[in-house]
């Protein structure tokens, strides 16, 4: 059994994932500099370091990395480009830099995300759509995903990089997203602001959903030198009304919202190609991750 190392595991993400492969039986460590956000599953290795961008953590020459460790927050601000550089970008390529030093030459799993994409791409947006971030948050993932792709083509190993749309679904941790804060209305009665007119559109996707395609990554490599580049998400659209109206049913109580002017775009990610490469595709319907989320709350 190949050994899975997560970086960034006491992220939202990545605890989720860690748990998902510990609970299935598959050798996994989680690689953290805080400690997790919720209870450790069973089975689940944990290696807490000051800076996991240092792989002395990697045992195995062979070993898969899913690496979501770095920026976690969309919104995170800088004040410019070089202090990004200097703080996040330097320190992930010498991670790379680190893993070929030590001889790992396993398959890369980089968690990038939908915010690499132009705001004004065509919907849903496929993997050769421009890459034109509107926030330092996807421009530094646009160019950490051109490190990945160097390092893997100048060392010859495998490499997925993931484009994450907007997961829910998940029980611990912070910064879960919205969905969460429109439960959270609805139950405890208090107001919600929806950003934007309510007619623009993002693209939810259940956690469970997301382990099972990323089980699906890890269990079927591409081959060493031919990276490819996968959307994860629902491929279809969902307006905020939409949710607050599956909050509403599933939590029995009427919504108070408003809108707020913002100039929101729209994310809708195209699901085609994971689904050929990977044969993969959600299960789980939007009402029913809802429900579950509310009821779990
Ligand atoms: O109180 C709120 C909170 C959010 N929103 C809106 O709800 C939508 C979803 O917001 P989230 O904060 O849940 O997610 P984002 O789309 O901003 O960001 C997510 O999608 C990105 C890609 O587009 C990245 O993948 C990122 O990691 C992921 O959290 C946005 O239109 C946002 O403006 C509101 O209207 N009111």
């Amino acid at each position: 059994m190949t050994a899975i190392f997560v970086t960034g595991a006491s992220g939202i993400l990545g605890y989720a994932l860690a748990g998902d492969l510990a609970r299935r039986g598959r050798d996994v460590t989680a690689i953290t500099r805080s400690p997790l956000p919720g209870p450790v599953p069973g089975g689940l290795r944990r290696i807490l370091t000051a800076d996991p961008l240092i792989p002395d953590w990697v045992a195995a020459q062979d070993a898969t990395i899913v690496h979501f460790a770095g920026l976690s927050r969309v919104a995170h601000g800088f004040a410019d480009w070089d202090t990004l550089e200097r703080s996040e970008i330097a320190p992930q390529v010498g991670m790379l830099d680190g893993l070929a030093t030590r001889g790992w030459r396993g398959h890369m799993v980089y968690v990038s995300s939908a915010a690499v994409y132009a705001p004004d791409a065509r919907l849903p947006i496929a993997e050769d759509a421009p890459l034109a971030a509107e926030t330092e948050y996807g421009r530094q993932k646009i160019a950490l995903e051109a490190a990945h792709a160097e390092a893997a083509a100048a060392e010859g190993r495998a490499l997925t990089i993931l484009r994450v749309a907007n997961p829910y679904g998940m029980t611990a941790g912070r910064d879960r997203g919205v969905i969460p804060l429109v439960i959270d209305a609805a139950q405890r009665g208090t107001r919600f602001t929806v950003n934007g007119t309510g007619r623009e559109m993002r693209d939810y996707l259940h956690v469970d959903d997301l382990c099972a395609a990323f089980r699906a990554t890890i269990d079927r490599p591409p081959e060493a030198g031919s990276p490819r580049i996968l959307n994860l998400g629902s491929g279809t659209g969902t307006t905020l009304p939409e949710i607050i109206a599956l909050v509403e049913a599933a939590v029995g109580r009427a919504v108070d919202y408003r809108f707020a002017p913002a100039d929101v775009g729209s994310s809708v990610l195209s699901i085609d190609r994971i689904n050929t490469v990977l044969g993969w595709a959600p299960r789980i319907p939007l009402d029913e991750g809802i429900a579950r989320l509310a009821g779990a709350r």
